[in-house]
């Protein structure tokens, strides 16, 4: 259903009303508005945006201007667009196809604003699909990527809504306006923290969809001479093109092993925060913000690897490459912008580092803080030995978290406000965050391909492709782990000769990895990742379908060219 509706095309999109809309009423209604808007949401009875981000506001949740004012006397919210920039702009189905939205809006009651929250809004008429009175909406127009889905802008004029609209399971209004505090007032963005740990995944499937196309390409794709007088071999034989494709492909891996980590600890943690306990609730924030900000980026990059890997063929959207590239660029902004989230691991980390130095064991993903040792214990070490690799990643996230730590410590101890130590070490808070979430993957990695219940022989297989994931990391970023002596320039030429090693390793099992993604024709939509190989006949077929192809000579010539000629040539 959802997919007959995304593909209906232009103008209409309902993959918000599933990853976002559908989500929030799980998370964030009562059971008794479960009951009223659950099972219409999870039916399709009515569809919904998650309308949060405004034309002024979208990182900054407690600037947004949007406001919902309690009124007693009909108890009733009024929900309002104070200002232009107040507009909401960005929601993914709230131009053309949403007919309700949870609008998050600053709330206020007995003349005291009590901050974000979110209010399940009815915005068009189930009858003929017009906007409801007081409601303005609207596509926000072409975008990167992505065109089906109409993200759309909606400005309210004191629309009225029932007090009960307001979805409080966590936080409430009651009937005489007095408000009553949730467990944490973050829990309000509890949407978010899942939101980002699903585009764990989203990243993982994007990636391993390019590399599938990339690889398969890449055996089909004959090219050059090797050697003179012998047939053009298939690309993926140059250790270039392996260099290009096969840290993508164990990305690919990783981050969706990543992702099961994610989903797991998502759940674990809101099962015990759904018996009050919420002191998982700030890791799990980190490291979804971290995993979210790492995987999204590393993917947009490694799909335009791919695409470049594929040379004029990739360019073409018969390759399917520019769309996943557009669609992996805008999960890098969406869903929390990629820098604002990885600082938001940062400022996690320089809490954790603050209680290691106060003598306290940290656990979870942060344990390593506490016992990495500060000093460097150089020497010959095994660089193909996953547990040495996994170490050396630890060691450099836990002194790249010292240093920006300490870096801060010292500008506040020069008397600068926290904010603005803050600020002045936040490229390298970020640094270290970044440091921390790959050290994660790479540990996470190793213990997935360690205790999978797989063949020994697909277990070999991976751990090759984690050796050559770890190796690419430390050689691709060799200058943070020689900084304070961690590793030597033998260790870093040991790594760079082992991911030579690995590469030739992986290569007769490429196709066999990327197979095993299992990505039908039909969801990969590539001509150059066909699971048939016949990459030449279809990409010519394709070609002649282009619109352009529907007349032999363009109407442009009449109009444009043939005018433009003739008066050039009446010149000469
Ligand atoms: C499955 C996907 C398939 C396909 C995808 C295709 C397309 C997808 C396209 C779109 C989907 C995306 C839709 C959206 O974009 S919805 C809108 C998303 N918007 C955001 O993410 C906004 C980002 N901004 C924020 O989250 C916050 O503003 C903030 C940056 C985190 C700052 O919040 P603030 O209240 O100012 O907090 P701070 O002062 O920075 O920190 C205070 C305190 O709060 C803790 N905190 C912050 N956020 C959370 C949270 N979510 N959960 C728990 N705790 C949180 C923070 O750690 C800090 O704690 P301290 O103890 O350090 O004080
Ligand atoms: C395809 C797509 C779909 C979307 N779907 C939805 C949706 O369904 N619902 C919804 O509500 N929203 C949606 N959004 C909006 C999205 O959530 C926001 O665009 C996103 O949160 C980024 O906020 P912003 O646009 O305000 O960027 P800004 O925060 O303005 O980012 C601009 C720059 O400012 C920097 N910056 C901002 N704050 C800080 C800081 N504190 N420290 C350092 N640097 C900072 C950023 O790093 C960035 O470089 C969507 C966006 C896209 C692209």
């Amino acid at each position: 259903m959802a997919a007959a509706l995304q593909t209906l095309g232009g103008g209409i999109g309902i993959t918000l009303h599933w990853i976002a809309f559908t989500p929030t009423i799980e998370q964030q209604a009562t059971e008794e508005q479960k009951k009223k808007w659950l099972k219409l949401a999870q039916d399709v009875a009515i569809v919904g945006a998650y309308a949060q981000t405004e034309m002024g506001h979208g990182t900054f949740v407690r600037g947004l201007e949007t406001t919902a004012t309690y009124d007693p006397s009909t108890q009733e919210f009024v929900i309002n667009s104070p200002t232009l920039t107040s507009t909401k702009w960005w929601p993914g189905g709230l131009g053309k196809t949403a007919n309700h939205a949870t609008v998050m809006a600053q709330l206020y009651t007995r003349g005291k604003c009590y901050g974000p929250h979110n209010f399940m809004v009815q915005i068009r008429s189930l009858e003929n699909h017009q906007p409801c009175p007081g409601v303005t909406l609207g596509d926000i127009g072409p975008k990167m990527e992505s065109n089906g889905n109409d993200n759309g802008f909606a400005r309210f004029d004191h629309v009225r809504i029932p007090r009960e609209n307001m979805l409080m399971k966590f936080a409430r209004v009651e009937a005489d306006g007095t408000y009553v505090q949730p467990p944490s007032s973050k829990l309000a963005y509890s949407n978010m923290v899942y939101l980002r740990g699903t585009f764990v995944m989203s990243a993982a499937q994007a990636l391993a969809s390019a590399t599938t196309i990339a690889v398969r390409y890449s055996c089909v794709r004959r090219q050059s001479e090797m050697k003179p007088g012998e047939p053009e071999p298939q690309i993926l034989e140059y250790q270039t093109q392996q260099y290009k494709l096969f840290p993508q492909l164990a990305a690919a891996y990783a981050f969706w092993f990543a992702s099961w980590f994610m989903t797991q600890q998502h759940g674990s943690i809101t099962g015990s925060m759904e018996k009050g306990d919420m002191s998982g609730l700030a890791e799990l924030h980190a490291l979804s913000a971290g995993l979210k900000s790492y995987t999204t980026a590393v993917t947009a990059r490694g799909i335009d690897v791919c695409r470049m890997a594929c040379g004029g063929h990739g360019y073409s959207h018969a390759s399917g490459l520019p769309a996943l590239f557009g669609g992996a660029a805008a999960l890098c902004t969406a869903e929390g912008e990629n820098t604002v989230m990885m600082l938001q691991t940062a400022r996690y980390l320089v809490k954790c580092f603050a209680q290691s130095q106060a003598g306290k064991r940290l656990t979870g993903t942060v344990a390593y803080l506490s016992a990495v040792q500060p000093s460097p214990v150089a020497g010959n070490r095994n660089m193909s030995d996953l547990g040495t690799l996994v170490a050396a990643f630890q060691h450099r996230a836990a002194r790249m978290v010292r240093h920006a730590a300490m870096q801060m410590q010292g500008e506040m101890q020069k008397g600068k406000a926290r904010e603005d130590a803050w600020n002045s070490c936040s490229v390298l808070l970020i640094k270290a965050a970044e440091a921390h979430v790959h050290s994660f993957v790479v540990r996470n990695f190793a213990e997935t391909v360690q205790t999978v219940e797989v063949d020994e022989s697909v277990r070999a297989v991976l751990t090759s492709l984690c050796q050559l994931y770890s190796l690419y990391g430390i050689t691709e970023h060799a200058g943070d782990f020689l900084k304070d002596g961690y590793l030597t320039g033998r260790d870093i030429d040991a790594a760079s000769s082992h991911l030579s090693a690995m590469l030739a390793r992986v290569r007769p099992d490429a196709v066999a990895l990327v197979d095993a993604f299992d990505l039908h024709d039909k969801i990969l939509r590539s001509v150059l990742g066909r699971y048939d190989g016949r990459v030449y006949e279809h990409l010519y077929e394709w070609a002649k379908k282009s619109p352009l192809n529907k007349s032999e000579v363009h109407e442009s010539y009449y109009k444009y060219l043939q005018p433009f000629l003739k008066s050039n040539r009446a010149k000469l």
